[in-house]
């Protein structure tokens, strides 16, 4: 793991979360973004070296959704870069994690993600991003 990729942050309302977090941040968004493999729509800022991920869910089956239904507002994952994502989710299912998905798939900004269990992480959803190198 090399750095704090981002802080994953569901929210019920995407365009007043994005106008809150401009004025506490104080800069803009870099990005908005539609992953529909997750039916989220998220927003990024950046904040020295990492970011912060505004998540809304876009559909009743939206893992956001769900959290928010059951949870509210709130920190929802902390996202990790790392080098190589397979290599790491062979180390973490060496060492016992619990992981979320077979095999690494397309997340935001140019990523390949992939998520360990909270319940394996001390009750943090962790997410693991691996920069798309467009050859
Ligand atoms: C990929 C696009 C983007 C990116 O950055 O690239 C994203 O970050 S998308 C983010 C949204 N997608 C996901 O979160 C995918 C992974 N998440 C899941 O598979 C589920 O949300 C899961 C398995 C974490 C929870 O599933 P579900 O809600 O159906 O199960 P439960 O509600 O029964 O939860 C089980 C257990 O886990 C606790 N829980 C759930 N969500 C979280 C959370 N975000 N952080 C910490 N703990 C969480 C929940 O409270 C239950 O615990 P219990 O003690 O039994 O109450
Ligand atoms: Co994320």
């Amino acid at each position: 793991m090399t750095n704090l990729e981002h802080l994953g942050i569901a929210v019920q309302d995407l365009k007043a979360a994005t106008a809150l977090y401009t004025s506490l941040l104080g800069i803009a968004p870099y990005k908005q973004e539609h992953v529909a493999s997750e039916t989220v729509d998220t927003v990024f800022f950046r904040v020295g070296g990492s970011k912060i991920e505004l998540l809304a869910g876009t559909a009743p089956e939206s893992a956001i959704t769900k959290y928010l239904e059951k949870k509210g507002e709130g920190i929802h994952h902390v996202a990790f870069e790392v080098n190589d994502i397979r290599a790491e989710m062979a180390r973490l299912r060496a060492e016992g994690f619990v992981l979320l998905n077979e095999e690494p798939k397309r997340g935001a900004d140019n990523k390949l993600v992939c998520f360990v269990h909270p319940k394996s992480a001390a009750g943090v959803l962790v997410e693991l991003c691996q920069e798309i190198i467009n050859a």
